[in-house]
């Protein structure tokens, strides 16, 4: 696993854009073959969101080979309701890019039969060969997608209670009511997250940064639902100093001694391109001379 500490939120989504589109640029998707990428809502990835239309706009990326799933969706909210994840997609990057329609899939939280639905969503899933990249977000509690503590780290998609915590989190978007605030969603699990080919998370802000420190410096814990990263042979996590408030000194020097090492073997101009792209040989670093890293 990386993680990468920037300094503040708009680095994090620059350097999280720039590497969504170095890796569909290195897998030159084609109609047969398309890049499959995985997409959270909230407010995390908004920025990312930005970044990416304005490499779509310059000419430096296109969607036309893209294939999007997105990780969850509230269960009886319209789905032209401003805060249905629909909506959100749709105003947040959909509408400003090159994605057909048809490539776009977000789960049908109105549906008639909701585990007919989630059983669809992994079927799709599986048709187009799984998913190469998985971005995600996290509450503050440490849930991915709407995977909530206690959730199995072996979870697929599936209908979810909302935790209270995430309800009162969400309420932000709901007026600040919690009464308005949709209790079920369906949402993709845990290894439904955990097979793609690559998981890349979004941490920022000081509020996360207990998260984040059970997500690295502690085990995997089904409470803390996003340390199934740890798991994964490609994860990569991106923050920003805040969040890393509550990390041991060691641990913030030992990853940016890991980034420095990875730095100067690849140059200075590639870094934020083909950080994770390209797996080092055998870094070491000045805090743990010991470790290959990842
Ligand atoms: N289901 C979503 C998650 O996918 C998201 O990661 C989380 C955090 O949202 P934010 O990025 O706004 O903190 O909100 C919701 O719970």
């Amino acid at each position: 696993m990386r993680l990468i500490i920037r300094e503040n939120y708009s680095e994090v989504c620059m350097y999280i854009a720039k590497y969504i589109k170095e890796r569909i640029r290195q897998f030159k998707p084609s109609i047969d073959r398309p890049f499959v990428l995985g997409l959270p809502t909230g407010s995390s990835p908004i920025g990312t969101y930005k970044a990416l239309v304005e490499l779509y706009k310059k000419g430096e990326l296109s969607f036309e080979h893209v294939v999007t799933f997105n990780m969850d969706e509230y269960v009886g909210l319209p789905r032209d309701h401003p805060e249905s994840y629909h909506s959100f997609m749709w105003k947040n990057l959909f509408m400003h890019v090159d994605i057909k329609p048809e490539n776009v899939h977000i789960l049908d939280g109105n549906a008639e039969d909701l585990d007919a639905e989630c059983l669809r969503y992994e079927a799709e899933i599986a048709r187009v060969g799984g998913i190469e990249l998985f971005l995600g977000g996290i509450g503050p509690d440490g849930h991915i997608a709407f995977n909530e503590p206690g959730s199995s780290l072996t979870s697929r998609t599936r209908v979810k209670t909302l935790a209270y915590e995430t309800i009162i989190a969400n309420a932000r978007f709901f007026d600040g009511d919690v009464a308005k605030v949709p209790k079920l969603a369906l949402t993709v699990g845990v290894a439904t997250v955990m097979d793609a080919r690559e998981v890349c998370i979004i941490i920022t802000g000081a509020h996360k940064s207990i998260a984040l420190a059970k997500c690295i410096e502690d085990g995997v814990n089904h409470m803390w639902t996003v340390s199934a990263v740890q798991m994964h042979p490609k994860g990569l996590i991106v923050c920003d100093e805040d969040a890393t408030l509550e990390l041991h000194v060691k641990t913030v020097k030992y990853f940016k001694s890991i980034e420095h090492v990875h730095h100067s073997l690849i140059g200075a101009e590639n870094l934020s391109l083909q950080g994770g792209v390209k797996q080092l040989r055998s870094p070491t670093s000045p805090t743990n001379p010991k470790a290959p890293f990842e």
